[in-house]
């Protein structure tokens, strides 16, 4: 995949005369590395930042005799991104609930937070299932009490999973419900609490407000933020404000299975120096997988393609050891094929080493339960049992010819080549196809812009609604509760006002 980036640049490199880098070239070259990136969802800022500091790195440099610009600019591009992911830093969720289990600090709390439909649900479930399998107790948090069916969709995750679910009723203030799981955890000597929180657009402020009680009240361990990877942009506008507003520890990226482009990895660890634990890839509970950056990275910059299959088959999860928690409740599912029993020669994510032990009927992937809430995603690929198909070789393709990398973009474009045709004519028709490019995704982009305002003022008002529909409730609630006190202190008063006879009383009355 990096192949053709390599030949886009090997234009410029020949154009110099392999000689030194100008800013004439440079900024062509960077030109078209811009818009790779940007359409493969890499922020606008980001794509800034990584220019600037190739043209300040790069600008001016003499090349050595038979070194070739491509590849100097290539190796820097490399590094650069790989010194982004070096200062997000690594995030084990396994190893970190070990840890505080073999100290005996109490259970493990982590929060969920993310907007709605990012599979924020599902990610619970799946980190539950990860966690079980691991051989953690969880006990799973049902904190969205504002969405209609989000306590039934989580409480039905659960009970597939053989997970203690901890719920309240719709309307009641989901730190409550965290501090009621923690608590239970505590009792129970239960090792991780998940707490799903209600999805909220970052812009409603009074959500936000209420995620931030919730981190108060029940001071996790860690934050997770959960974000759809098929949003592109707006998944990493949504983790700018998530991160001011909760400073989460970390991110799970969902749907990578959905033709994501892989970019907005790369924007939240350069915007929030906080690192991918995980990534979803797909729907069932072991598709899910932990992030590897330096095989992320080595995919995006070596030459072999990888497809999501392989993806997929990367990760095995471990078999679950024998359920520990009483509470449990058992439930025999009809295991479907295993989806992840493969290890690929080549996988983008690493597996997490575990250790051995045997595989039981109750350990195999199981299907999620419908969700409530409408799917997103496109249908994702249900994985072959077959081995993962073999890496693909790069074939050369007609000119101009687009042609979409593993994820849908990254670095992925075809750069037209016309070997034999006029060298100025064809840098000049580039030329011309970069700026319909750039007003290509500018527009893009406003349209972009103005849909998340209008589904954000959308969200907002009903934010509001449903604000206004708990105070209501709240107030009615309240007005019952004081009548009813009001009729019991009357009737207790009444019967304080019964005035007791003695024999003298009678006696006097009678006279
Ligand atoms: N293909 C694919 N689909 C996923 C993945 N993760 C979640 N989904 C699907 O995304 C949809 C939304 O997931 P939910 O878990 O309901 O999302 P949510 O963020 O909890 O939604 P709210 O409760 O509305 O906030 C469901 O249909 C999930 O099955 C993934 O990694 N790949």
């Amino acid at each position: 995949m990096f192949d053709k980036l390599k030949k886009a640049l090997s234009g410029a490199a020949k154009s110099i005369g392999q000689k030194e880098i100008n800013e004439k070239i440079l900024d062509e070259t960077l030109l078209d590395l811009q818009i790779e990136l940007l359409e493969s969802d890499v922020a606008q800022e980001v794509v800034d930042d990584l220019s600037a500091r190739l043209k300040k790195d790069l600008l001016g440099l003499k090349l050595e005799k038979g070194q070739d610009a491509s590849q100097v600019i290539e190796s820097k591009l490399q590094e650069i991104v790989a010194g982004i992911f070096a200062r997000a830093g690594r995030l084990d969720i396994v190893e970190k609930i070990r840890a505080k289990k073999e100290a005996k600090q109490g259970p493990f709390v982590i929060v969920f937070l993310g907007i709605n439909g990012t599979g924020k649900t599902t990610t619970v479930a799946k980190v539950g299932n990860l966690l079980r399998k691991s051989g953690i107790s969880v006990v799973v948090a049902a904190g969205d009490t504002h969405r209609a069916g989000a306590i039934e969709q989580l409480t039905q995750h659960a009970e597939r999973l053989s997970l203690k679910v901890i719920a309240q009723r719709y309307g009641a203030d989901p730190s409550a419900v965290g501090r009621d799981a923690v608590d239970y955890a505590k009792k129970h000597y239960i090792d991780a609490v998940l707490i799903d929180t209600a999805g909220r657009m970052q812009t409603s402020k009074n959500l936000m407000d209420e995620m931030s009680k919730i981190v108060r009240v029940v001071k996790p361990d860690i934050k997770l933020f959960v974000g759809d990877s098929l949003a592109g942009n707006d998944t990493i506008n949504q983790a700018r404000e998530f991160f001011q507003y909760a400073n989460f520890d970390g991110a799970i990226l969902t749907k990578i299975d959905a033709d994501a482009k892989g970019g907005a990895a790369i924007s939240i660890a350069h915007l929030t120096s906080k690192p991918i634990a995980y990534v979803g890839v797909g729907q069932g509970y072991d598709d899910m997988i932990p992030f590897d950056p330096d095989k992320f990275i080595t995919s995006l910059f070596g030459s072999a393609a990888v497809s999501v299959q392989d993806l997929m088959s990367a990760a095995p999860l471990p078999p679950s050891p024998p359920a520990t928690e009483p509470e449990t409740r058992q439930e025999e599912v009809e295991p479907r094929p295993a989806t992840a029993a493969v290890a690929s020669g080549s996988p983008i994510f690493a597996p997490r080493a575990v250790e051995e032990e045997p595989i039981t009927k109750d350990d195999h992937d199981r299907d999620l339960p419908p969700s409530p809430s409408p799917v997103q995603a496109s249908s994702p690929p249900s994985p072959p049992p077959s081995p993962p198909s073999p890496p693909q070789s790069y074939v050369p393709e007609p000119a101009r010819e687009e042609k979409k990398s593993r994820f849908g973009g990254l670095f992925g474009r075809k750069k037209s080549s016309d070997d034999g045709g006029n060298e100025e004519k064809r840098r000049r028709e580039e030329e011309e196809d970069n700026r319909r490019r750039v007003e290509d995704l500018n527009r893009r982009k406003e349209e972009d812009e103005e849909r998340q305002r209008r589904k954000e003022e959308e969200q907002r008002r009903k934010d509001e609604e449903q604000q206004r529909k708990r105070e209501e409730e709240e107030r009615k609630r309240k007005e019952k509760e004081e009548k009813k006190k009001k009729r019991k202190d009357d009737k207790d008063s009444s019967k304080d006002e019964v005035v007791y006879l003695t024999d003298e009383d009678i006696e006097d009355l009678l006279k």
